[in-house]
């Protein structure tokens, strides 16, 4: 299938974002683990949530998506998988990273693996980590990437996890240190990539009971025993995902209204927004919804992107239509995705006419008069939604294989049609 993105006037639109991707994943290993019920609300289901969802259900963990909730029966710590079993991850790297972990309170080997791509995603850090925390992790395959297959125990104790590569990495450990049998105390030699996202790992944690004491990002220790308590969990909205809507706004003119986000969320993908004020949007963050605004042109910033890396296509899509150039810098990470995002976003908006330097951190891009080009997304969820939104503001465009936006926005082609701008 394809998707034809044609060139629009101002908009003036208003989408609810969709449940945050990054949350319902916690949400559901915390309830999983978790001693009595859970009831997520507002989760986000995706193929990526899905798949933790059915990692979790073949660890043994009742788990039943209801309508707008998930409810999920707590095993108290211990997986009751009666045998070996394997996780096919697909392309999450969340689910699996996060997932190496927690399969040490399994009794029985857990296998984790995924597709092509996620075969060349790393995990070497992790595994070493896990290691001298009591676990056994061998490498099926190609040594530091899934297969990956984990036995042993979570014994806890001290140990160091480089994050530089993934702040999976470390969310993967803290998420499961509440049930090791010593505290666990973690710390990071280097500064870790994506760092807001052990915010988001310490807030789920947090808010199951977990305690967990850190020095910012170089240094954490998490009390064993302090086990999670199943609750209601309400999942708030996502601002990667918001990021598209938010840049219609910015590369067509007019205002798009986004709802359903946490003003005071620490999700750093929020950080997109105050690029677009930088470039010159009015932003707004009222009770009801997130409004961004443009009535004049965009100038380019220089700006660190290493902690919202989900949003740096998106802010590369929207700087190539600014009057000047816009340097990112943070972007090394890129290369470790679904796909290396950085690469492909330079060698896209080069066919249409911007002009892009890369160098191992950042990525720089000079505006140039622009023409729709077609996009092979490279099964990208976020290279296909942020060369839809260019194409809104250029026309001409052709996204190949949309289907990969249900990842994480499954409902984003529709949002698109259901304000009129597809
Ligand atoms: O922990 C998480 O929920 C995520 C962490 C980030 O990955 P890295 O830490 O690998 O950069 C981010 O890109 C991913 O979409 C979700
Ligand atoms: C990198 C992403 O996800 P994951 O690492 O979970 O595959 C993403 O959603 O952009």
């Amino acid at each position: 299938m394809i998707v034809r993105v044609s060139r629009i006037g101002p908009v003036d639109a208003r989408f609810e974002a969709p449940p945050s991707k990054s949350y319902t994943h916690r949400a559901l290993i915390a309830g999983a683990l978790a001693s009595g019920r859970t009831r997520i609300t507002r989760p986000l289901r995706a193929a990526d949530t899905e798949l933790t969802a059915r990692g979790l259900e073949s660890l043994g963990v009742p788990l039943e998506w209801l309508p707008g909730e998930i409810a999920v029966a707590g095993c108290s710590g211990t997986f009751p998988a009666p045998g070996e079993v394997t996780i096919d991850c697909g392309n999450s790297g969340t689910t699996l990273r996060l997932l190496t972990s927690a399969a040490l309170l399994s009794r029985h080997p857990v296998v984790l693996t995924g597709n092509q791509r996620m075969l060349e995603r790393p995990v070497g850090p992790l595994a070493g980590a896990l290691r001298t925390l009591g676990g056994d992790v061998a490498f099926v395959g190609q040594p530091g990437y899934p297969p990956i297959c984990i036995s042993g125990r979570l014994r806890g104790g001290r140990t160091e996890i480089d994050g530089s590569i993934s702040s999976q990495f470390v969310s993967s450990i803290l998420m499961a240190a509440p049930y090791a049998e010593e505290d666990v105390e973690l710390t990071l030699p280097a500064a870790p990539a994506s760092r807001s996202y052990l915010d988001v790992t310490a807030d789920v944690m947090l808010g199951f009971g977990a305690r967990i004491e850190r020095r910012g990002y170089d240094w954490f220790r998490v009390e064993s025993g302090r086990a999670y308590r199943g609750r209601d969990y309400p999942v708030e909205g996502d601002y990667s995902s918001a990021s598209y809507l938010f840049a219609v706004a910015a590369v067509c003119g007019g205002r798009v209204a986004v709802t359903g986000l946490s003003p005071d969320s620490v999700q750093g993908d929020r950080r997109f927004l105050d690029a677009l004020e930088a470039m010159g949007c009015r932003v707004t963050a009222g009770r009801e919804a997130v409004t961004v605004e443009r009535t004049g042109d965009l100038r380019g910033i220089e700006i660190d992107m290493s902690s919202s890396p989900d949003t740096v296509q998106t802010l590369a899509a929207v700087a190539a239509t600014a009057g000047s150039p816009t340097r990112i810098t943070g972007t090394a990470h890129l290369q470790y995705k679904e796909s290396d995002r950085v690469g492909v976003t330079a060698e896209t908006l080069r066919r249409m006419g911007a002009g892009v330097e890369v160098t191992e951190d950042s990525l720089t891009i000079t505006p140039g008069p622009l023409h729709g080009v077609a996009v092979d997304p490279h099964d990208d969820h976020r290279t296909a939604m942020a060369f839809a939104v260019l194409g809104l503001a250029v026309g001409g465009m052709a996204i190949r294989d949309p289907e990969c936006v249900e990842k994480s926005f499954p409902g984003f082609w529709e949002a698109l049609y259901g304000e009129g701008l597809l």
